[in-house]
């Protein structure tokens, strides 16, 4: 069930400080709100990759064509494909493991001017959060397919690698699909921000690079750790 009470703290007589607890008392009922119907709705999907990728590719193209291909792979394979539910690489992945007959997720996010949840989910809920969206990624997912995309895929990717490197939750594969995008981020993290000292190198050998579709699937359907 939606949380859908709109924030009124303007209280009379409420000091500043009175209205900030007051607004943080309803956040919070919200958050958990937000974290139970995620739980509830996803805890029984079974085994699930999640997909990240630009929200801004169009049908026909090659990026959407593979985001397709791959969420048909996954689902043949039995897996369940959770995404961000919107359009572009989220719609590509849902859509072909609806086609295939496969469990296909959205997770979506409430965003102002923008199209809802794509057609291709057989389960979904709206988050308000980001965070509370990303915990449900992560979560309830065995491994990250990461197809080209912009700041949006770059902050899942990152949360990703983050939790797994501070041991936050259990070890998973990410494969990043598209040598040529990706390889420009991949040596600046070895050459640089390695180089450096800033990242070990086991944390950057986490990503794996590949434009092999059924290699990507592969790999992240071979690595199921998730407890
Ligand atoms: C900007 C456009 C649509 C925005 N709608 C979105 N709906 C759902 N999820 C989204 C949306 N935009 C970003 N995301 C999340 O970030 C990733 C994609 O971001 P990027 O910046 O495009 O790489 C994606 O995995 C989503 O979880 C187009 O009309």
């Amino acid at each position: 069930m939606p949380f859908t009470r709109e924030f009124d703290t303007d209280i009379e007589g409420f000091t500043h400080a009175q209205r900030d607890a007051a607004s943080d008392i309803q956040r919070l009922e919200r958050i958990r709100s937000e974290f139970r119907e995620g739980f509830s709705l996803l805890r029984d999907v079974g085994p699930a990759i999640c997909v990240f990728g630009s929200a801004r590719i169009t049908e026909g193209s090659e990026e959407y064509e593979q985001g397709r291909k791959l969420g048909t792979l996954l689902a043949q394979r039995g897996y369940a494909v959770i995404t961000g539910g919107g359009p572009g690489a989220m719609e590509a992945a849902n859509r072909g493991a609806y086609e295939a007959g496969g469990t296909s997720v959205g997770v979506g996010i409430e965003l102002p001017h923008e199209q809802g949840m794509n057609p291709y989910v057989t389960i979904s809920m709206d988050c308000h959060y980001f965070f509370t969206r990303k915990t449900m990624f992560i979560r309830y997912s065995d491994g990250l397919i990461v197809l080209p995309g912009g700041v949006g895929t770059l902050d899942e990717l990152f949360e990703a690698q983050t939790l797994v490197q501070t041991h936050k939750t259990s070890p998973r594969a990410i494969v990043l699909v598209g040598v040529a995008y990706w390889s420009g981020l991949i040596d600046w993290l070895k050459n640089t921000v390695m180089k450096s000292g800033k990242i070990k190198e086991e944390d950057v050998q986490r990503f794996i690079l590949t434009d092999d579709l059924e290699e990507a699937v592969r790999i992240v359907t071979s690595q199921q750790q998730r407890i």
